[in-house]
């Protein structure tokens, strides 16, 4: 057993002064039992705990680390900012760098605003659809997971589904009756609640690729779709690419199934780890948001120098290296390969889904392709699985309905070491 002592001693202190302990749901390990572990340092790809443990990161921070944790060119650019002042509050010349870059990165970008989550991002976005087109409802998808705006805590994926609380206590009805909901990858079901609230949709907001209810992929043609409808009923489409944008590819899900979005949301990925968020899209629409527009939407810390710093590293990198790309995915498709032959030796039948470097394994053998495939999981076993392989010194995502993500740090002999961890973890936990 993993001597864990000092992170039982804090999560026993934090509990005292924060709700749950934590600073967000999921960190908790309510859905899978245990205590959960105090991290003190990360490189690469390998996690330190307090007490000394050490672990192989298969959530990268949920997503941004796609260069691996405390990566060289990020540490020094940040270290390079700090002198200057942690925040100005006025513009600086960093943020007109990083938006030039994403402008150029992803192309149904033609401008784009800073903010400081993935929440804000989509919070703003959906106002300014709505201020764009002078209509009030929205659409979003069963277990899609946009942060915890009001407007989006309704059949929420990611912790809200992991603590049973898809639609949260403190939204209003009246926010809440804004929100339409629609199976995700059913496009005949968004037709038809199009349809019915004719001219009153604003926007339809989605993650192309889900990763809040597990990963979850687009049918062939359901985006396509999605976008066909939009542009014939004057809806804004909006992607939610927190997770998937500058991960899937340069471009994200858009450059990978060839849509475009008329906004996009961005979080965490373009800080490389620091807190910062985006919207963006076409100009048309992105000239209503204040100074320019009516649309009100700020921030004090919005383009933070240091948050821009680290971001703009990273998105440089990501920009010049296209072998990033080849070997995430590549070590990825290992996992899903060698997890789905491990599978195949203990006689389990159980359902693998990924794409480039996001993937899952979901404890059942239906087919997952919504919330309700999704919801059809033992979560009970994933907990089991989690508690494994996390003895085994391999950090998942605490939760059946979250993506791994890998990071340009895992080596071969990591992806050996996971794949021998995920062999005996079944087998124990059978
Ligand atoms: C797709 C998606 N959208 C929005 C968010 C919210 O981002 P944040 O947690 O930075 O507010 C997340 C993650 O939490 C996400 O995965
Ligand atoms: N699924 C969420 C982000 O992508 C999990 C992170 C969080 O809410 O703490």
């Amino acid at each position: 057993m993993l001597d864990k002592s000092k992170s039982v001693h804090l999560f026993e202190t934090a509990q005292n002064f924060i709700p749950g302990g934590v600073n967000s749901p999921v960190r908790a390990f309510k859905a899978v039992g245990g205590d959960p572990i105090f991290m003190q340092s990360a490189k690469g790809a390998i996690m330190t705990d307090v007490d000394g443990n050490e672990y192989i990161d298969l959530i990268n921070s949920w997503g941004p680390m796609i260069l691996g944790h405390a990566y060289d060119e990020i540490t020094e650019a940040v270290s390079k900012a700090i002198p200057h002042s942690l925040s100005f509050g006025t513009p600086g010349a960093l943020e007109v760098d990083i938006a030039e870059l994403i402008v150029k990165m992803k192309p149904s970008i033609e401008k784009v605003r800073m903010v400081n989550s993935g929440t804000e991002a989509t919070m703003s976005a959906i106002r300014l659809a709505r201020g764009y087109t002078s209509r009030e409802k929205v659409i979003k998808f069963e277990g899609c997971y946009h942060g915890h705006g009001d407007s989006f805590l309704i059949a929420a994926g990611s912790g809200a589904m992991t603590m049973g609380e898809p639609n949260s206590p403190g939204v209003t009805r009246g926010t809440a009756n804004d929100t339409l909901t629609a199976p995700y990858n059913d496009l005949e079901a968004v037709t038809k609640l199009v349809a019915a609230n004719k001219d009153q949709v604003a926007a339809i907001i989605l993650e192309p690729v889900a990763g809040n209810m597990g990963c979850v992929l687009p049918n062939e043609g359901y985006l396509q779709g999605l976008r066909d409808l939009c542009t014939q009923e004057g809806i804004v489409l909006i992607f939610d690419e927190v997770m998937t944008g500058f991960r899937l590819a340069k471009g994200g899900a858009q450059e990978l199934f060839g849509v475009q979005a008329d906004l996009t949301t961005l979080g965490k990925i373009i800080g490389g780890g620091m807190p910062v968020g985006a919207y963006g899209g076409k100009k048309e629409i992105m000239d209503y948001v204040s100074p320019q527009g009516p649309v009100y939407q700020a921030g004090t810390l919005s383009g933070n120098p240091i948050s821009m710093a680290a971001g703009l590293a990273m998105l440089k990198h990501l920009d010049t290296h296209p072998e990033v790309y080849e070997h995430i995915n590549a070590q990825s498709a290992k996992i899903a390969e060698g997890t789905k032959e491990n599978l195949k030796k203990l006689g389990l039948d159980y359902t693998t889904n990924e794409v480039g470097s996001m993937h899952s394994l979901f404890f059942t053998n239906v087919k997952v392709t919504d919330f309700d495939t999704a919801k059809t999981c033992d979560t009970a076993l994933f907990g089991k699985y989690f508690n494994a392989m996390l003895e085994r010194g391999i950090y998942l995502a605490p939760s059946q309905y979250e993506t791994l993500f890998i990071c340009n740090a895992l080596t071969d002999e990591h992806v050996e070491a996971i794949l021998k961890a995920s062999y005996e973890s079944l087998k124990e936990i059978h």
